[in-house]
């Protein structure tokens, strides 16, 4: 019965439990390309495929409303993220981007299924492996066409895509868990706003804590800490990407990024994306933060339709310590108006989650790798170099 939990993934190149021991590590499935299906997978009548070009106003306005309806929510179905059209254009037009890795299915020109995939250079485990691969996001079928099987038709045409590339590994990440997590990481909030972080229901009060208590708690001084604080500029590119590269080698999965790389990821984009170095004498970087502007809309609240949270990017302390680097973060993020700052334990986060009062949040957030088999069955979250946002 297709139902079966997991009938689907037990389809896939992916470890399930007793691979454990047996798979050597490495590629699961050696890629043939010339076996690569030419055409698109079948899709059931009146269903459509089509590549999304974001660039399009009208065709990213369709991707926005699609995931502002139905993409994720936490787990009280509470909140639901509202990626905004700037945010999917800094996300999803990196450099090297495939046209037909933004693929859309439409009924009667009705987006109602969507799926991604972006090119990343992963390390993995050992230095020496640099592999091309995929990063894939935005899995999101309408909410009114659920049970079609429609998501793995999603994950095969795209997989497929990616194979015609030559290339056969993904990394991606889920709320849920499905065959077989290399890791599973928890998110933390610090408040910001603790008074709209309790009107819209995301912090509660205990017996013995008021609204101005909590404020008092969690308030920020207006003025940031570290000498040479400020905005990254284009001419820090070079020393930035220097610095990032350097420090990743600390964990088993990350990211190589070249210039251009950096220079998309992290230069400052209004509402989306900001990135603050630390310049000491002679214009030397010697650290930087960052963080990316990610609302949730409040599903039913009579005051408020969104949750304004800044979520921790990449942050590299190589001079400043690393508490007083991130509590910089917070202020910067308050004066920028969020309401919660989030962040996961992955890299080097937990050193910091506790002085600067994160609080643990509900759920988790689980990484994966298709079509690879680690040395080590799963990683410890601070072996997690990667953001996926
Ligand atoms: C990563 N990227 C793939 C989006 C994605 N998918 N599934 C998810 C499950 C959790 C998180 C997450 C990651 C970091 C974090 F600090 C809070 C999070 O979720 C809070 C719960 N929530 C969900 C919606 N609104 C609030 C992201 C995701």
């Amino acid at each position: 019965k297709l139902n079966k939990p997991h009938q689907f993934w037990e389809t896939q190149p992916i470890p399930n439990i007793n691979d454990m021991d047996s798979l050597k590590p490495g590629p699961i499935q050696e890629g043939v390309l010339e076996d690569v299906r030419k055409d698109p997978y079948n899709l059931i009548s009146k269903f459509e495929w089509c590549n999304i070009d974001l660039r399009n106003d009208e065709q990213a306005q369709q991707v926005y409303a699609l995931l502002k309806e139905n993409y994720v929510e936490d787990d009280d179905n509470m909140f639901r993220f509202d990626y905004s059209i700037d945010f999917l254009r800094w996300a999803l037009l990196p450099p090297g981007q495939y046209p037909d890795w933004i693929v859309g299915v439409k009924v009667n020109q009705k987006l109602v299924g969507f799926i991604t995939g972006i090119p990343v250079t992963l390390n993995i485990e050992n230095q020496q492996t640099k592999i091309k691969m995929t990063e894939i996001n935005f899995l999101c079928v309408h909410k009114k066409i659920r049970a079609n099987r429609l998501a793995p038709v999603l994950i095969k045409e795209i997989t497929r895509r990616v194979h015609i590339k030559n290339m056969w590994q993904a990394v991606y990440t889920a709320g849920i868990v499905v065959p077989t997590p290399i890791s599973q990481t928890r998110y933390y909030h610090r408040s910001l706003n603790a008074k709209k972080l309790i009107e819209v229901g995301f912090s509660s009060l205990s017996a013995r804590q008021t609204i101005s208590r909590q404020q008092k708690l969690y308030k920020l001084p207006e003025e940031t800490k570290t000498q040479g604080l400020r905005s990254m500029k284009k001419k820090d590119v070079a020393q930035v990407t220097k610095l990032l590269n350097e420090y990743l080698k600390k964990f088993k999965l990350y990211f190589k990024y070249t210039e251009d790389e950096v220079k998309h990821w992290f230069i400052p984009r209004k509402d989306v994306i900001s990135t603050y170095v630390v310049e000491k004498e002679q214009g030397i970087i010697t650290d930087f933060l960052s963080f990316y502007n990610l609302p949730s809309q409040v599903i039913k609240n009579p005051k408020y339709t969104h949750l304004k949270a800044a979520y921790s990017y990449y942050n590299v302390a190589t001079q400043t310590p690393i508490v007083q680097l991130m509590y910089d973060a917070l202020i910067l993020a308050k004066n920028e108006g969020y309401d919660v700052f989030n962040c996961l334990d992955i890299m080097e986060n937990e050193k910091f989650l506790k002085e600067l009062m994160f609080c643990p949040g509900d759920g988790q957030l689980n990484y994966y790798l298709y079509n690879w088999k680690l040395e080590s069955n799963m990683l410890k979250p601070e072996e997690i170099g990667i953001v996926l946002v």
